[in-house]
């Protein structure tokens, strides 16, 4: 099983469908339903869980509900997961790492990350809309360091993408092939 997660917007439906040809897209009503959206590409399941964090029009009950469930699902699939790609957005990412810092509080990606390395599942971080980013390597420096990434491991966690223009999905594609658990 592969699984797709990141903050709500960052492109993850837009990705999948690049990668798979497979259209993941929900309703666009937050909070109604929000589970995780399974399809089978290539002989395994590909799961987009839903986009967690803030999202407008959405009560913090639910948002903290949407995330509890995303951290169940993964820990009950945890053995089975041989991949995630966690999905940011390269352009905001920093800053609302930032912002979330300077409220005293650990920034969800950088939590999230953190929670999959803990479980062991090997993770690519896909720094997607480089489209809109200027200096993409100094945002990939940044994120390493916010999420404790060690200098060598930097290229082997970082993917900058741009799924709506299909850049670089190769580059992914490959370190997906490389970094997955194979059984
Ligand atoms: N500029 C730019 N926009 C992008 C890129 N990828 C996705 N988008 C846009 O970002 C918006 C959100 O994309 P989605 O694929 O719906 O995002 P999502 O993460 O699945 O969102 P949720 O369903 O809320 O979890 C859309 O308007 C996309 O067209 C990109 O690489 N560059």
């Amino acid at each position: 099983m592969i699984i797709f997660a990141g903050r709500s917007n960052v492109g993850k439906s837009t990705l999948i469908f690049q990668l798979t040809g497979k259209k993941v897209k929900r309703g666009k009503r937050p909070g109604v339903t929000r589970r995780p959206i399974e399809i089978e590409w290539r002989g395994k399941r590909v799961v987009d869980l839903p986009g967690f964090g803030f999202m407008s029009g959405l009560p913090k009950e639910v948002q903290e509900r949407i995330k509890d469930e995303i951290v169940h699902f993964i820990e009950d699939n945890a053995d089975r997961i041989e991949l995630a790609v966690l999905v940011v957005d390269g352009k905001a990412a920093p800053e609302i790492i930032e912002r979330w810092e300077k409220r005293g509080e650990i920034p969800i990606d950088v939590e999230f990350y953190q929670f999959l390395r803990e479980l062991e599942i090997p993770t690519i971080v896909a720094v997607n809309k480089i489209d809109k980013v200027k200096n993409v390597g100094a945002v990939i420096n940044f994120l390493a360091e916010k999420f404790g990434v060690p200098y060598g491991e930097v290229n082997e966690t970082f993917v900058p993408i741009s799924a709506k223009f299909g850049k670089n999905l190769d580059a992914l594609k490959a370190l997906m092939e490389k970094k997955r658990r194979k059984s």
